[in-house]
């Protein structure tokens, strides 16, 4: 990999947000780069999971702007959607449907090549190996977690946003997500949004957000 194939920054600039007249947040700027991770910190209401929608393109900002640069090229949020890994509370999973279904459906409607060995060995990655069949309506709501960060991790993204990363989680599943945050050090970075210490203390940036208004 050359030095142009290595740089993944991502930017924001005098971003704001507001909804109707309520505003979430004015003149947010910073920067993030492969290998770092940023904490998105804040009371409830503060704006944390609005942030990574905005990252995502999931909303609009009402100003400023949110850049990615990667392989040498300009992104936006929309434009870069389809290499961005979200997980949070807002991902719909499919109850009639498998977890290996989930992520066969998954990669064919993304256009990823069909690799059952690649499903099979991250769905054992997440702690799901030996539960692959069992349709989701049976899961509890820490394994569709375990699943939602299986299907985020399908296309191997270069950024990965994680709302809520270990709400759902016990002690075994919090260090599973601090494997994955160490693992995407190496290829990418990541942006969560939590208000746990406990979280936050994998990250090396932290954004606090909540100033302009609660809700
Ligand atoms: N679609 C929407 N329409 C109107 N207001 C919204 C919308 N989404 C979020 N808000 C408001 O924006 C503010 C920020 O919400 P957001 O969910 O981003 O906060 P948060 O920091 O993630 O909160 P929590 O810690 O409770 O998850 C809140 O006042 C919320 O009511």
């Amino acid at each position: 990999m050359n030095r142009t194939d290595a740089a993944l920054q991502l930017s924001w600039q005098a971003l704001a947000k507001t909804y109707s007249t309520r505003p979430v947040y004015d003149q947010l700027a910073g920067e993030l780069h492969r290998g770092e991770v940023l904490a998105v910190r804040g009371p409830n209401g503060a704006g944390k999971s609005t942030f990574l929608r905005l990252l995502c393109g999931l909303e609009r900002p009402t100003a400023g702007t949110i850049a990615y640069q990667w392989q040498g090229q300009t992104y936006n949020p929309n434009t870069m959607r389809p290499w961005i890994g979200f997980v949070g509370p807002d991902v719909a999973l499919y109850r009639e449907l498998s977890a290996l279904e989930h992520l066969q459906f998954l990669a064919k409607a993304r256009g990823l090549a069909a690799d059952q060995a690649y499903w099979r060995e991250l769905l054992a990655q997440v702690g799901l190996a030996g539960r692959e069949h069992e349709r989701v309506a049976h899961f509890s709501s820490g394994m569709a977690l375990r699943l939602k960060y299986a299907i985020a991790l399908l296309a191997k993204p270069p950024i990965l946003l994680l709302d809520e990363p270990t709400a759902m989680f016990d002690e075994h599943g919090r260090q599973l997500v601090a494997q994955l945050v160490e693992q995407q050090r190496q290829h990418g970075l990541t942006v969560l949004a939590t208000n746990d210490e406990r979280d936050a203390a994998w990250a090396d940036l932290v954004l606090t957000v909540g100033a302009a208004a609660r809700g």
